[in-house]
């Protein structure tokens, strides 16, 4: 008897082991003996040692490899198996549908300590105060500890969780300074049965829209059926709610709920709006999480303990006891496509999930994407709609300033010179007037730094990565202008600005361009008060700079919810699903620059970035405006969007997509090539063409050099591949990409497959 099993190598195959001496020799050997299916065992593997997972049981006889060559394994790490059928399933359409290796999937599905071998009877630590303490025990100048044990103290004998007690802020130090002075203690509990699922607070009156999406999800759920449905709800129409009580209905029927939330959205803020409707036990898993915690939050999965579990794109390929439901809020955003190793698409994979488990998946989104749109004409996603606001609330009307009839307005500054705001007076005026009647406002800015491009005025140099095929964007500040340099958003190059243009030695250098900081300084400047110089309303710059602090989106965001009149200036990340109530204007001064772009997925972002964050507005009691400052007033593209609204649109754009045969109406796989030169990475992927079989049926794009082909100072290029039906474009790869892979020219060279691209 052999065990099959699936190492982490870059190999499109299984490995065949034996059983260890031990078991051999036993000739009665209970089949109990062998590692289970499903279960980590640690093998010799060339020189290495390496884990892996058993995925077959087959007889000596069907192996390839005669019996004598065949290695033993090392040792069983499980008794159980740590993946059941369902997982494994998983990862073999995950291998197949993205023709990556079966043992690198298992590679990024386990987390890093699972694929490390620690065992997975990890257990909670606890901390509880020792009997007979008193406030006397403590200095009288030691206040924080003071105050860090008076948190432990509310929790009574028994204590809490670590992971409980740092989420309510206390820090991981002062437990261990107090153990030390021997005030408190730790101790070890297993995890209790989850407690059935409570309501903690009452669910809202429905609207009728809003009664007919519940019921018809619940119907799915009860008749224990897949069903995808598109939850296609303008912006603030209260799609939360109609998860919340779908969610409820799930719960009590002692089920796990997956919520999956875009990179950004994972706030404090996502979990408190599950955790104030809901006494359950709450799981967060994100990139910012340390090992162990992933290790127990994927444990808790597995186990059932964790009831609602809220998570970025990887959480959907966690193991579950009991799914009943999953939700993919804000489903049409990019983040959910993973952008390197295993390119799956976390959408897509909850669906393919919602069939393993018999169970309802809610796509939700005020902006469906066309390949969603494309689900409901076909049959495979069933949309429910939510097209008004509930109460007062009214979606806020878009208007366009044209910014070829009004000049930007013009700022002096102190010495006299004079610099354009890239604001129009129209924009200024509505901002003003905004902050005067006591509400607040959102400026969108996709850019952050203070402007994208240093140029020499006398000669045109501009200052470029030197490694990458871009800008290098200039960061700098009126208030501290010490602090200037050059930065590469794609590499991270940093440099000094130069005193003088290194081609022409002209002083002439000017930042060309806007990005958030010079925006928040102009707004700053316009509306100063002119005498003090103080700004008479707080400018919020909102961006992965100001951000990048742990704790700092949180400050922000409790500033924002305060209320007082304020302007915010905001990246895409202010987009994403915030509801602040007191935000009744929202401006872009730029944002249609995206219907001008090569790609041709680009019309479809900008809309959806465009109507997000203009949903930020009037979200609240009064109404909202939205203004769109243009340059290019007569862009059809423009135009539809803002007359006709998002999914008049998108359905327009799926015209144009069936037209020219894009995606959704056909399917893609782009194959990148990086290398040295341009050249060994065009020369590798024309060697791949060359050995399609004849009979492909496949439209061939390139090679061609990728968009931003330089970068990081390696060489990208790329080929795309176009199928009618999804079926051949799998028959075609099943039997090129492995020999593609094993090409001489491609030997040194990265070469990576992507089904389904996002962008080309
Ligand atoms: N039936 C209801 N009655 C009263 N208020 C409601 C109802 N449903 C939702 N709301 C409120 O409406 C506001 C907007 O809801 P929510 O944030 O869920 O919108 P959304 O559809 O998720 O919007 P977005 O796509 O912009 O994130 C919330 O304050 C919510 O509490
Ligand atoms: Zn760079």
């Amino acid at each position: 008897m052999l065990v099959q099993v699936a190492l982490p190598v870059p190999l499109y195959r299984v490995f065949d082991y034996r059983l260890p001496a031990a078991t051999q020799a036993t000739p009665t050997a209970e089949p109990s003996a062998r590692p289970a299916i499903g279960s980590r065992v640690e093998v010799p593997f060339g020189r290495q040692t390496l884990i892996g997972i058993v995925v077959a049981h087959i007889a000596a006889a069907d192996s390839s490899v005669p019996l004598n060559k065949l290695k033993s394994i090392y040792r069983c790490l499980d008794n159980e198996p740590i993946l059941n059928a369902a997982m494994l399933k998983l990862a073999y359409w995950l291998a197949r549908y993205y023709h990556y290796p079966l043992g690198d999937v298992f590679g990024v599905i386990l987390p890093t300590l699972v694929r490390q071998g620690k065992p997975l009877d990890l257990l909670i630590t606890h901390w509880r105060i020792l009997p007979n303490i008193t406030d006397d025990d403590f200095h009288p100048n030691a206040k924080k500890q003071k105050q860090q044990f008076d948190m432990l103290k509310l929790h009574g004998e028994r204590g809490a969780s670590e992971d409980v007690l740092l989420l309510e802020g206390m820090q991981r130090p002062f437990l261990k300074t107090l153990e030390e002075k021997g005030l408190i203690e730790r101790y070890i509990e297993p995890k209790q049965a989850p407690t059935p699922v409570k309501l903690a607070k009452l669910p809202l009156d429905l609207n009728d829209e809003q009664q007919q999406a519940v019921s018809t999800i619940i119907a799915a759920h009860k008749a224990g059926r897949y069903t995808g449905f598109l939850l296609n709800g303008i912006t603030g129409s209260g799609k939360t709610e109609v998860y919340l009580q779908v969610m409820q209905a799930v719960l009590e029927a002692g089920k796990q709920v997956l919520i999956l939330v875009p990179e950004i959205g994972l706030t404090p803020q996502t979990r408190a709006r599950f955790a104030s409707r809901f006494a359950a036990d709450i799981v967060l898993l994100h990139s910012g999480m340390n090992n162990t915690h992933r290790l127990q939050g994927w444990q808790d999965c597995r186990t059932g303990h964790a009831q609602i579990i809220i998570g970025t794109r990887s959480a959907v390929l966690y193991p579950f006891a009991d799914l009943g439901l999953i939700v993919v809020d804000e489903a049409h955003d990019g983040s959910y496509k993973q952008q390197d190793t295993l390119r799956y698409h976390a959408a897509d994979v909850a669906l393919y999930r919602g069939v393993q488990y018999n169970i309802p998946v809610i796509l939700g989104t005020a902006t469906p994407s066309l390949e969603h749109l494309k689900l409901v004409d076909d049959g495979k996603l069933v949309e429910c709609q939510l097209s008004t606001r509930p109460g007062n609330a009214k979606p806020a009307p878009m208007q366009l300033i044209d910014a070829r009839l009004q000049s930007t307005h013009q700022q002096t500054t102190d010495d006299g010179a004079r610099y354009d705001t890239g604001l129009t007076d129209a924009m200024i005026g509505a901002i003003r007037q905004t902050l005067e009647a006591g509400d607040q406002v959102l400026v969108f800015l996709n850019r952050r730094g203070y402007a994208p491009v240093l140029l020499c005025e006398a000669c045109g140099w501009q200052a470029d990565c030197p490694r990458c095929d871009a800008h290098l964007t200039v960061h700098y500040s009126r208030q501290n202008s010490s602090n200037a340099y050059l930065k590469c958003h794609h590499c991270d190059w940093q440099a000094y600005i130069p005193a003088v243009c290194p081609d022409c030695g002209s002083q002439n250098l000017d930042a060309k361009g806007i990005g958030t900081t010079r925006l928040s300084e102009n707004l700053h400047a316009i509306f100063a008060n002119p005498q003090t110089s103080k700004v008479l309303y707080p400018i919020i710059q909102i961006d992965r700079d100001t951000t990048r602090r742990k704790d700092s989106w949180e400050n922000i965001y409790q500033r924002i919810n305060q209320g007082d009149p304020a302007i915010l200036v905001g990246t895409q990340m202010v987009a994403k699903g915030h509801h602040f109530p007191n935000v009744t204007l929202v401006c872009l001064p730029n944002a249609d620059r995206g219907f001008l772009s090569a790609d041709f997925r680009s019309p479809e972002h900008t809309a959806q970035l465009m109507i997000q964050v203009a949903g930020r507005a009037g979200r609240g009691d009064k109404a909202g405006r939205v203004l769109i400052q243009t340059l290019q007033p007569d862009n059809a593209l423009l135009l539809k969007l803002v007359k006709d609204g998002y999914l008049s649109f998108a359905r327009e754009l799926l015209q144009e997509r069936k037209m020219m045969g894009l995606p959704p109406y056909t399917h893609a796989a782009l194959i990148r090539c990086e290398g040295k030169t341009l050249a060994v990475t065009m020369q590798a992927l024309k060697d791949a063409i060359a050995i399609l079989p004849s009979n492909h049926n496949l439209a061939v794009l390139g090679p061609i050099d990728a968009p931003m082909s330089k970068k990081n100072s390696r060489y990208h290029a790329q080929l795309l591949l176009i199928a009618k039906e999804r079926g051949q474009l799998h028959q075609v790869l099943s039997h090129w990409w492995q020999p593609v892979l094993a090409l001489p020219s491609a030997k040194y060279l990265k070469l990576t497959l992507d089904i389904d691209p996002v962008g080309w």
